[in-house]
């Protein structure tokens, strides 16, 4: 696991302000977040503090409009908050101006979206290795042949977004967010586009590059069996944290979230 070394990453040259030598790879501290204001103001969060451990895959899930996208946005800068404070390894995201959190976004974190995200021109091994092109760096030849392999994508280099199945593109996209070994991996329903089994495949995927190759993923999900894949789930409700579920069955899941709507209704 790289835990520690995802936690020493990147010191404190442009940011003082260092997190507790604890393992987490990104937290939120009393973070809100109000969009509009005076009458159509709307609360998305309501000062979450989370921690999400280096080296595990946590789940976030909760009722629709409970704030989970918000908070995704907000862990990886995509986003500002309104009150609070992110701090991913030792940097806090809130004292960065947009120059810094752009490298940021390209340097120490990896996305993957439901709706692949691919560029349809570039061939799967021009897609994964993109984020070396554009920080001027040569991709590290080793790890990308271990995640080439591990995401059983070898046959596949050469070939366009148009000539692969939904669970191959999402597969060349986890390697692309993979590819600059980032700090954070930020997985926003990878599996909504996918069938249960290529969606299967691509959670398998993830676990494995946390379990294997020392990765840290935050996943976004509604789905039960999907978040029964991660080591933890982060309950959201309303803006707040509702609860945490450790090493999630689907029907503890399912349990966990009909109780916060027992508790909401
Ligand atoms: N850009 C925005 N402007 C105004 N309100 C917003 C905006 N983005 C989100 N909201 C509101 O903030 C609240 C939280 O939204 P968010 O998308 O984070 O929830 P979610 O849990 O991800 O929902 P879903 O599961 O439906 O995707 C909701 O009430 C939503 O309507």
């Amino acid at each position: 696991m790289t835990s520690p070394d995802a936690a020493q990453r990147r010191p404190t040259e442009e940011n003082p302000v260092s997190t507790s030598p604890s393992r987490a790879a990104v937290r939120a501290r009393s973070l809100s977040k109000v969009y509009g204001s005076g009458d159509v103001a709307v609360h998305a969060l309501r000062g979450v503090d989370v921690a999400f451990t280096a080296g595990e895959f946590t789940a976030i899930m909760g009722p629709s409009g409970s704030g989970k996208s918000t908070l995704m946005h907000l862990l990886a800068g995509l986003d500002t908050a309104t009150d609070g404070q992110v701090v991913l390894g030792d940097t806090e995201l809130t004292n960065l101006d947009d120059t810094a959190l752009t490298l940021l976004r390209r340097e120490r974190v990896g996305f993957v979206f439901q709706s692949f995200n691919l560029l349809p021109m570039f061939t799967a091994l021009q897609n994964i290795t993109l984020p070396c092109e554009l920080a001027g760096t040569a991709p590290d030849q080793a790890w990308l042949d271990t995640l080439v392999d591990t995401l059983g994508l070898r046959e596949r280099l050469t070939h366009r977004p148009s000539e692969m199945s939904g669970g191959q593109q999402q597969r060349v996209a986890i390697a692309r967010a993979l590819i600059t070994r980032p700090e954070v991996v930020f997985a926003d329903e990878p599996t909504g586009n996918l069938d249960s089994r290529s969606g299967a495949e691509v959670l398998s995927f993830l676990r494995t590059s946390v379990r294997e190759l020392g990765q840290t993923v935050v996943m976004v999900t509604h789905d039960p069996t999907a978040a029964s894949y991660a080591d933890s789930v982060v309950l959201l409700a309303d803006g707040r944290i509702a609860g945490t579920i450790e090493r999630p069955t689907p029907e503890a899941v399912l349990a966990g979230l009909d109780a916060l709507r027992t508790v909401n209704a």
